[in-house]
């Protein structure tokens, strides 16, 4: 049996911690044979465990636990094209594997909404895990421990993703986030927040662009973590893009842009010689997959 869990791009400025979309790197787990403990064949790296301590069993002896069943151990292979600590979900996409595994081997028949509860306790914010789960655009809610979310198309548009060649863990990048906003500054942030929702939902990029760029919850605390931020965003304002941001808590950076001006875009910064990649990117609708 295979799980395929898709990439994630949180954020999108202003729905910081609410609203993320799937994209097309995947990270696909292979069920092998039982074994006496756990193992997990991978090669991303002597950091990252292969036995019980690998964050997708953690996750599935949590779950199971969670429902009082106990999981028999088997070897796993892993293969991940999502890149870690870059801001494009590889947390999330392994925590969704975990649940779906705990899923499969111990018959608990969650319901997406179930699994996105759990990713949600796990991961701690929603943004990622839902669409990882769901597919698509899907902006959710997690207050008081309750997480409520909605699915829906993202407009038709490219995607152009930088990833830089150096690591930034979420931990680090939240720290530089205040711990309070006024009440007023509150008002604002959401407010704009909403209307990029509203924006997305009638597939209009040029004010949902506007409504990204205009974020008052994170980007400013953060830019100078990513010093690619504020020249890429130039970049993309000068070819005609209509919005770039911090995907997730960076470094990787996002542009949505018309597909009509891609291939230019593509070239301008490409000529700045970033140590990264640069990635064209899908959509992804269908969420987390199991086969046999
Ligand atoms: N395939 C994997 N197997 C085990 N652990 C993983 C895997 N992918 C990621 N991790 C763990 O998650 C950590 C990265 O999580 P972190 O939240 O810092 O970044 P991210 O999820 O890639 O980015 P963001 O949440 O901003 O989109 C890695 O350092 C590693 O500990
Ligand atoms: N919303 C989260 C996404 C990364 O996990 C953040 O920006 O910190």
């Amino acid at each position: 049996m295979k799980i395929s869990v898709p990439a994630t791009s949180a954020n999108l400025g202003a729905g910081f911690d609410s609203i993320g979309i799937a994209v097309n790197l995947y990270l696909e787990i292979e069920i092998l044979e039982v074994c006496e403990e756990w193992l997990v064949i991978h090669e991303l790296g002597d950091d990252v465990p292969s036995d019980v301590h690998n964050l997708l069993i953690e996750t599935a002896l949590d779950v199971a636990q969670r429902f009082s069943k106990k999981l028999v151990a088997h070897k796993i292979k892993m293969v991940s094209e999502v890149p870690l600590a870059r801001g494009l979900g590889s947390s999330s996409s392994v925590i969704v594997a975990g649940i779906e595994l705990a899923n499969q081997l111990a018959e608990l028949h969650l319901t997406n909404d179930e699994k996105l509860q759990l990713a949600t306790e796990i991961e701690g914010h929603p943004d990622n895990v839902a669409p990882a789960i769901f597919g698509n655009l899907v902006i959710a809610s997690t207050v008081e421990g309750k997480t409520t979310a909605v699915q829906a198309a993202f407009p038709e548009c490219a995607l152009l993703a930088f990833v830089p060649n150096y690591e930034l863990k979420t931990s680090d990048s939240r720290r530089v986030l205040p711990e309070n906003l006024t009440y007023k500054e509150a008002v604002a942030a959401s407010s704009i927040a909403n209307v990029l929702t509203a924006s997305l939902l009638t597939a209009n990029l040029e004010k949902a662009g506007e409504m990204i760029e205009a974020d008052r919850f994170h980007e400013k605390y953060r830019k100078n973590l990513v010093k690619e931020l504020s020249i890429l965003r130039e970049i993309a304002h000068e070819n005609g893009a209509y919005a770039t941001y911090l995907s997730g808590a960076g470094p990787t950076i996002m542009i949505i842009t018309n597909k009509k001006f891609l291939t230019e875009l593509s070239k301008k910064i490409a000529a700045e010689n970033f140590d990264g990649k640069l990635l064209q990117l899908k959509i992804d609708t269908a969420g987390v997959q199991v086969r046999e």
